[in-house]
């Protein structure tokens, strides 16, 4: 059966949410308070780079799809689903301001109407969000009790650059609710979908998403811990972490040592989940050294670079990979930010190459130099370090040529089997 949805947010997850429900057969409204992303998807053009999604979008938008920064479908359709962004404080506990807005909104559209409708949290959000704020408000600003309304958090685990793919064939969902009939009727949006449904509390959903980030990023750090000894003991890590993960009590993912993980998720997740802990009086330690060897990685990359080069300053460093990971433009948190960073601040002259994502790093530092193609970065460098695991940098050799010689090439992601490539911490 299909149901008409309003998706709050259209950023990442609202969108690929939004576009694959309707290519699911559903009626979707994304609601979104950005002018340019509502008539960017409704001309059917992603103002997001997502593998699939402008073939997607072209189908369905104005038929099935449709963006407005008015709230009115809410009250026409089966369920809303909040998309919007948990950012983090300061302190990096998650800024729910933008979470509360959109329940006070839901509320208000809702009031008047006696249609039952299901209000459901995809963000990620500190577990009681849900019940503490979302509840309340939606309750409070529409005026209407428990029987018309139903609450659900339903987390969602997409990976940027596999977004589509990873919504449409899920390892499973989640879904914690409020009541029976509201997660009968998330069964329902799920059910042409072919994964597990793990049914819990509404709290319960949300810790499991921070728990599923904070295992994967603790992967990535214990994988990096080892890769540093490794290092220093003249050990291949890659052979060390496939050996030990092809025990199935560990798994091979996620054990890639490197320049650690960047994005708009693991660190902002781990860093909210440390200060909830604390915030009821518990010190995660294994979560605070998670997060302070990930810091430390890309520094390493500084000091390999001054190890084989000696001083920086005036030495001409390209890098490539400006993106958090490959397949995306998104530069969220990439390792690449804090090692350009140091490289300004050692006076190299900085040139960077990304088959996506300069025009996004260009906002961040506009008076480095951006180069056109592979070849123009490593044109006369003295040293390259490789920040992101393009698919595209595999296949780099001859190009190496066209470097100062000897070339310094250091990597941070293993993705070039060469034997003048020195890994970070292989
Ligand atoms: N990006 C990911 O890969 C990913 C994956 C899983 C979960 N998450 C979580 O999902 C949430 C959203 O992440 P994202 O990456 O899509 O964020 P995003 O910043 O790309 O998108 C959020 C969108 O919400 C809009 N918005 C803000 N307030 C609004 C309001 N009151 N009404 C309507 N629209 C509003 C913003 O304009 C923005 O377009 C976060 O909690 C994030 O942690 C993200
Ligand atoms: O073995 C590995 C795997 C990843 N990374 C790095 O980790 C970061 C995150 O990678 P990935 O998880 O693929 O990307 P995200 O799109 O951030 O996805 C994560 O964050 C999302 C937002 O919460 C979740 O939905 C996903 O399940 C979760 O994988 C990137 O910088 C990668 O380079 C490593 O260093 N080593």
């Amino acid at each position: 059966m299909s149901l008409h949805i309003s998706i709050i947010g259209g950023g990442y997850v609202g969108l690929v949410t939004g576009a694959c429900f309707a290519q699911l057969g559903n009626k979707v409204t994304i609601i979104e308070i950005d002018q340019r992303k509502i008539d960017s998807i409704n001309k059917g053009i992603p103002p997001i780079y997502e593998e699939g999604l402008e073939e997607i979008l072209k189908k369905n938008s104005g038929t099935r799809l449709f963006a407005t920064n008015s709230y009115a479908s809410v009250a026409e359709s089966d369920v809303s689903i909040i998309c919007v962004g948990t950012p983090p404080n300061p302190d990096g506990s998650s800024n729910l301001e933008y979470i509360r807005s959109a329940a006070t909104s839901i509320g208000e559209a809702l009031k008047d109407n006696t249609r039952y409708h299901v209000i459901t949290v995809k963000s990620t959000v500190p577990p009681g969000t849900t019940e503490k704020i979302v509840l309340p408000e939606v309750r409070r600003n529409s005026g209407r009790d428990s029987d018309t309304l139903g609450f659900c958090m339903n987390p969602e685990f997409l990976r940027e650059g596999r977004a589509i793919e990873d919504f449409l064939h899920p390892d499973r969902i989640v879904i914690g609710s409020s009541d029976e009939q509201a997660e009968e009727v998330l069964k329902n949006l799920y059910s042409t979908l072919n994964a597990p449904i793990i049914s819990t509390s509404l709290t319960a959903a949300e810790m499991i998403k921070y728990t599923a980030n904070s295992f994967l990023a603790t992967k990535i750090s214990f994988s990096n811990e080892i890769g540093n000894i490794c290092k220093k003991l003249g050990i291949d890590v890659y052979d060390v972490m496939k050996g030990a993960g092809l025990d199935h009590r560990i798994g091979s993912h996620f054990l890639n040592a490197g320049a650690g993980f960047g994005g708009s998720c693991f660190p902002k997740d781990v860093s909210a989940l440390i200060s909830l802990a604390e915030s009821v009086g518990e010190r995660p330690q294994l979560l605070h050294a998670v997060i302070e060897i990930n810091e430390k990685q890309p520094h390493k990359m500084l000091e390999l670079v001054r190890k084989r080069i000696g001083d920086l300053k005036g030495k001409r460093i390209a890098v490539l990979g400006l993106a958090f990971k490959d397949n995306t433009d998104d530069i969220r948190d990439s390792r690449s930010i804090p090692v350009i960073e140091e490289l300004i601040k050692e006076g190299a002259d900085v040139i960077a190459y990304d088959p996506m994502a300069m025009i996004n790093m260009k906002r961040l530092f506009p008076s480095i130099t951006y180069a056109k193609s592979i070849k123009d970065v490593l044109k006369d460098a003295d040293g390259c370090l490789i920040m992101t695991e393009w698919p595209e940098f595999s296949h780099l050799s001859e190009e190496f040529s066209l470097m100062k010689q000897p070339p310094v090439i250091l990597e941070g992601r293993r993705i070039i089997k060469r034997p003048e490539v020195e890994g970070i911490c292989w």
